[in-house]
């Protein structure tokens, strides 16, 4: 029979990674269709997503969820007894978890800007990533996780950053451990776990895909 769940996802997209972590939390099993971004895109995912034509997609039955961070959200309500939900039950909680979930994609545009600008479009994307990650180290706090003593939304969206952050600290000559001090442990508290360890993409890996993005985009 046909799967109820498909992904449409790039195995090093940190926004594909979001819907594995949390898939993988709540235990839901669905087909994984890698999708070729660097060519021609495949016609199922310009059908399921025509708007920005990006991946993640999830096909439920069929029925496409664009956008990595509303996949989430839908899967806490379209499977609300897969356990653990992403989000709290308190409305004024999840409000929060919502703004810092949008909030973790900073981390990635500010980065990206990192290494594909130079000169001051880079000190500028610098200055961004500092303060991005010093707001989300001041958020973390002293908590387990984002959501308090809970793995969730917050710490599912931000997490697939994690291995971008060393080729942005070279790229922007800046230190994690001095701009987001308890970032560092909150990440290994989070890799820990099989739905992450299992999901994220080695450091390596990564910035071996940015140098072939720079290389695709023509950038020295
Ligand atoms: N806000 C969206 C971003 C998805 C995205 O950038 N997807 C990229 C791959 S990961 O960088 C993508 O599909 N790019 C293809 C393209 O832009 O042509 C989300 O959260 O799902």
């Amino acid at each position: 029979p046909k799967p109820e769940l498909v992904l449409l996802d790039f195995s090093v997209s940190p926004y594909g990674q979001r819907c594995r972590i949390a898939l993988a939390e709540k235990g839901l099993d669905y087909e994984y269709s890698e999708q070729n971004l660097l060519g021609a895109k495949s016609d199922l995912l310009l059908r399921s997503n025509p708007v920005h034509k990006r991946i993640p997609v999830l096909l439920h039955d069929g029925h496409p969820v664009c956008e990595s961070l509303v996949i989430l959200a839908y899967l806490d309500e379209a499977f609300p007894d897969a356990a653990p939900a992403l989000l709290p039950s308190d409305p004024y909680a999840r409000a929060r978890a919502r703004f810092w979930a949008a909030y973790t994609d900073k981390v990635y545009e500010a980065g990206t800007r990192l290494w594909k600008l130079k000169g001051d479009a880079r000190a500028q994307a610098r200055d961004e990533i500092v303060r991005v990650l010093g707001n989300l180290d001041a958020e973390l706090g002293d908590k387990k996780f984002f959501g308090g003593d809970v793995f969730g939304l917050v710490d599912v969206a931000l997490v697939p950053f994690v291995p971008w952050l060393p080729s942005y600290e070279r790229y922007g000559e800046l230190s994690v451990e001095e701009t987001a001090p308890r970032l560092p442990a909150w990440a290994r508290r989070c890799a820990e776990r099989d739905s992450v360890a299992k999901s994220l993409h080695p450091p390596e890996k990564v910035d071996e895909f940015i140098t072939l993005l720079k290389k695709v985009y023509g950038i020295e």
